[in-house]
């Protein structure tokens, strides 16, 4: 299934894996990639020495195709561009942000672009640019940074508005998710939440336990009120960070109470006052697997759900 993807991405499987920042390292993109899927390392806020080193340590350990997930609000992202750009990296997923100023460059060098697009506005400003090959259209199931339609609504809608390939995500984690997105007219789906709990997923051991322990009810929204709504795992951190919003916290406040939050969780492993990214998948996902796993068992699953249909 997904041939268009397949064939445009020369990867087996029409499974791309969420950019997830601090998390998506050379050993989660080349599990992936050699997995069959498409492996992503997930630039974020790093800065250029740490991405090129990835960019080299994946090139060891993969000869299948992988992508840098370009973080629009890093500091960093005039470098991460030139480090994809000079470690011939044929394939760049963009988040947070419009990719605009860095089309051309990445378009001259030969740099295929996914954009990640959370709205109908954003898709077909994004499409008017060259080298724009499909789109990755993410739905606020999603965990963290996220858009305001859900993906049951988004895809179709997205879907009837270009005519370049799209890729669901958001809420996305089983067979079920995979044959539903491609009934709403996606040619492939990204996964994020369930590669946290894969055996090759760096993220600390809290962070697992908190996607593995989650129910349907267990993520809420943070930052609505700095236009950077992003979805997180109920901790202490998010009800404290609530708290400031409804007591009408200036933007400056929240943001520096929020900075490093993501690293807190995913690197110190404090998931009571870091900020634990997870969709509201997470409460599907029970199971610590490889990515090999992960990719067969949602293979097939969707051709069994496909039959059953
Ligand atoms: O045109 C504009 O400037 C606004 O356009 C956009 C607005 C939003 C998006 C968007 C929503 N979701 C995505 C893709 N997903 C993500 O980017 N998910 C993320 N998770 C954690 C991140 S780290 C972070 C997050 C917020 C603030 C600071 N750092 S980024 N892109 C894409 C384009």
């Amino acid at each position: 299934f997904g041939r268009v993807i397949c064939d445009l991405l020369e990867i087996e499987y029409p499974i791309i894996q969420g950019g997830m920042a601090w998390i998506a390292d050379c050993d989660l993109a080349s599990s992936v990639s050699n997995a069959g899927g498409l492996g992503v390392i997930a630039a974020g806020n790093a800065p250029k020495e740490w991405v090129v080193d990835q960019i080299r340590k994946t090139k060891s350990l993969t000869d299948k195709p992988f992508a840098v997930n370009i973080m629009l609000l890093s500091p960093f992202v005039e470098d991460v561009v030139d480090a994809v750009i000079e470690e011939g990296v044929k394939i760049v997923i963009t988040g947070a942000g419009n990719p605009g100023k860095y089309f051309k460059k990445l378009n001259e060098n030969g740099v295929k672009i996914i954009p990640v697009v959370p709205s109908v506005s954003q898709a077909i400003r994004m499409v008017r640019n060259d080298g724009v090959i499909a789109l990755v259209a993410e739905g606020a199931e999603a965990g963290g940074h996220i858009g305001v339609t859900n993906t049951m609504s988004l895809i179709p809608q997205i879907v009837d508005a270009v005519d370049i390939p799209v890729i669901a995500a958001g809420g996305i984690a089983d067979g079920r998710g995979a044959a539903a997105a491609f009934c709403l007219g996606a040619s492939g789906i990204q996964l994020g939440t369930r590669f946290l709990v894969a055996d090759e997923c760096n993220v600390s051991e809290g962070y697992k336990k908190k996607v593995l322990d989650a129910k349907d009810t267990s993520t809420t929204v943070t930052g609505a009120t700095t236009g950077h709504p992003v979805r997180v795992i109920k901790n202490k951190f998010a009800k404290k960070f609530k708290s400031l919003e409804d007591n009408n916290a200036s933007v400056e406040e929240l943001e520096k109470f929020g900075a490093g939050s993501l690293r807190l969780a995913v690197v110190d492993g404090d998931v009571d006052n870091g900020s634990v990214m997870a969709g509201q998948i997470a409460g599907l996902v029970k199971k610590r697997e490889t990515c090999k796993d992960i990719i067969q068992d949602l293979v097939e699953h969707y051709r069994a759900v496909v039959e059953s249909l």
